[in-house]
């Protein structure tokens, strides 16, 4: 059976030297870390993350802001308020909860943050930067991808990874790292001849394709790690139970027979994901430490 890659214990940890740090920065240098959550609507998904980023940003010695708006939110009055977090000092970093609302222009908000405080390294800037190797802002999931694969095994030079997905803010900047990290990168999608093929000759699998369990045992080389990134929720598995609207998540890997091939796996819940919102405070306290030019308090965590 595989090792399980315990993001979640992880991510506590990291949260725990992200919290000393930031309590390390205030005394010696009255820096505290502020971050800006914009939620717009009420969607059950978002309203639980934007909250747990609230808590996690707190407990972990920031200053918090959320800012909640109406489903009904112009884009002229969003774009109002991203531009006062910009121009906020006591703003390091700044989110807006996706999905938007349909009559939003996502990619229109994201490009109006500040490159230097979007901790979600969502904007152009920062996935140039990404692309030609320039410190940026990276997005918070892929990079926790990246951390738990070096902490699991060591030096990735050489390995051959294959990314199932190609969306902006998962698939392509989960590439750029990997080829950062001297892997061999293929980028797999829907549209892949012969997926399964493929990736059977990956040493390291990333599904982030948002499609529950696609990925199969037999899909997976032996030793493999499996890196999940999806989040399906699906009826749950007792008949009475699912008939009940009870449902329970699910991965994009078949968890069950990857790992019973797999060298090592995510599981889904307490792998990949818990890893988002510890990151999002480490992109945080980057983005307030370079605000100062103090990006030498950063090293221990490089
Ligand atoms: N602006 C952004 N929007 C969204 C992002 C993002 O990074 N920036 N990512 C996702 C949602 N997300 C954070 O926003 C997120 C998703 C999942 C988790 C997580 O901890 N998942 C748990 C299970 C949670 C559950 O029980 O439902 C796990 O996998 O163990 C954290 C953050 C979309 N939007
Ligand atoms: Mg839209």
């Amino acid at each position: 059976m595989a090792h399980i890659i315990d993001g979640k214990a992880f991510a506590a940890a990291l949260r725990e030297r992200i919290g000393a740090k930031v309590a390390d920065l205030i005394t010696r240098h009255g820096l505290k870390p502020g971050l800006a959550v914009v939620l717009v609507g009420e969607d059950p998904a978002s309203q639980v993350y934007v909250r747990n980023k609230g808590e996690q940003t707190h407990a972990a010695g920031m200053h918090s802001v959320t800012h909640r708006l109406e489903a009904s939110t112009t884009q002229e009055d969003l774009l109002a308020l991203v531009h006062s977090l910009n121009a906020d000092p006591a703003i390091h970093g700044i989110l807006v909860q996706l999905p938007l609302p349909a009559h939003i222009d996502s990619n229109a908000v994201l490009a109006a943050i500040d490159p230097n405080k979007d901790v979600d390294g969502f904007h152009v800037v920062n996935a140039g930067r990404l692309a030609v190797g320039l410190p940026g802002m990276v997005p918070c999931t892929p990079l926790g991808c990246l951390m738990l694969l070096k902490d699991h095994l060591g030096s990735l030079t050489g390995k051959h990874a294959v990314v199932v997905g190609r969306s902006n803010i998962v698939g392509k900047p989960m590439a750029q790292l990997l080829l950062q990290a001297d892997c061999t990168v293929t980028i797999a999608h829907s549209r892949t001849a012969d997926l399964p093929a493929l990736c059977r000759t990956a040493d390291i699998l990333v599904a982030a394709v948002g499609r529950p369990e696609m990925v199969k045992g037999d899909w997976v080389k032996p030793g493999a790690v499996v890196i999940d990134v999806g989040i399906n929720r699906v009826p749950a598995r007792d008949p009475e139970a699912a008939a009940a609207g009870k449902t329970r998540l699910v991965g994009d890997v078949a968890y069950d027979e990857a790992a019973a091939v797999a060298g090592a796996i995510t599981p889904v819940p307490g792998g990949v994901g818990p890893m988002t919102i510890a990151v999002l405070l480490l992109n945080t306290l980057t983005a307030a430490c370079r605000s100062r030019g103090l990006e030498a308090e950063l090293a221990e965590f490089a």
